[in-house]
């Protein structure tokens, strides 16, 4: 578990990190999005105490990160992929950060057989492509087996190959009862992997929500019906205060009601349908609505 609560970072008069408040929870893999600049990393360096909040705090598993007796052992993290001393092994530094973690040699080639590259693993991590540097970086944040991980836009620049095995693994780790906190700019991706969603803009909370919710909610949701009176279903229906558009002559599409109520209407009206689906909105049309506003790549100035 990871708690957030009353978090600020400002770095000169500029409030990147405002007052954020979140509880990620273990078993499910919970996505951390905001638009380029919305703070999200600088809210993982204040979770791995990399820096210091300027009001509220970030505890892992009920603790600040400084006061973790073995970190390692808690939580795990990959923020930068390529932040490796390029002339070492991934091997040898892997072995490098167990020994002084006080954690045993054989789990080195457990978390490197876990991520596929117990081979790749024996070269200069300077020579290793973008795709190997992030599965070193995850094999890291595994070693210490700890039950609450971390990983900043873990997807960018991977292959295809590459992205459905990150969405694999933080699948069967939530499934492994860990916390799973994922940044990614990549939403259709999100919208594979993620279980909870917690959006920032301009460094505040926007939402935090189930996924299926963060969709639901999405104005782009709405009910499609397929009727040969068209005409008569939208008056009754717009009667009943729900929005009706009309893309065809025997179509409407109704947003602001659930699939039942639109039903119901429906048959009190004596009205035939021949198909009452709902259209979902995608993760990406909900994000781009929630983070209209949001889109600045700048945050809020201090007392403005
Ligand atoms: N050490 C620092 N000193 C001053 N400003 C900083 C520092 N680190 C980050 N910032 C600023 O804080 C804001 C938030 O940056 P951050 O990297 O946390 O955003 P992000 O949501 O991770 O963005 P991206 O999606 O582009 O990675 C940005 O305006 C950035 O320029």
């Amino acid at each position: 578990m990871i708690s957030l609560k009353g978090l600020c970072k400002r770095y000169g008069d500029r409030m990147v990190v405002d007052d954020l408040s979140v509880e990620v929870k273990p078993g499910t893999v919970t996505g951390f999005l905001g638009p380029n600049g919305a703070g999200k990393s600088t809210t993982m360096r204040l979770i791995l105490g990399l820096d210091h909040p300027t009001a509220g705090t970030a505890l892992i598993a009920g603790v600040p990160y400084h006061e973790i007796r073995n970190p390692l052992r808690t939580v795990g993290a990959m923020l930068d992929a390529r932040a490796l001393h390029p002339g070492r092994s991934g091997h040898a530094h892997l072995v490098a950060l167990a020994r002084s973690n006080g954690i045993a040699r054989s789990r080195v080639t457990e978390v490197l057989e876990r991520v596929g590259m117990a081979d790749a693993a024996r070269k200069r991590a300077g020579a290793l492509s973008l795709g190997m540097s992030q599965r070193l970086g995850i094999a890291a944040a595994l070693l210490g087996d700890p039950e609450v991980l971390m990983f900043d836009e873990p997807v960018n620049g991977l292959d295809p190959d590459g992205v459905r095995w990150v969405r694999h693994l933080m699948r069967s780790l939530a499934e492994e009862g860990r916390t799973v906190f994922v940044s990614s700019h990549l939403m259709s991706e999100m919208q594979l992997t993620a279980d909870h969603l917690v959006v920032i803009g301009k460094g505040r909370l926007i939402m935090d929500a189930p996924l299926a919710e963060v969709i639901a909610r999405s104005s782009l949701a709405a009910v499609v019906v397929r009727t040969p009176h068209a005409a008569d279903l939208s008056v009754r229906l717009r009667a009943a205060g729900i929005r009706v558009e009309r893309p065809g002559e025997n179509e409407l599409v109704a947003t602001g009601a659930a699939i039942e109520r639109i039903g119901d209407l429906a048959y009190e009206a004596g009205i035939r349908l021949h198909e009452l689906r709902t259209r979902e909105a995608s993760l990406e049309q909900a994000y781009q609505e929630l983070t209209a506003s949001s889109v600045e790549y700048g945050a809020r100035k201090v007392g403005v």
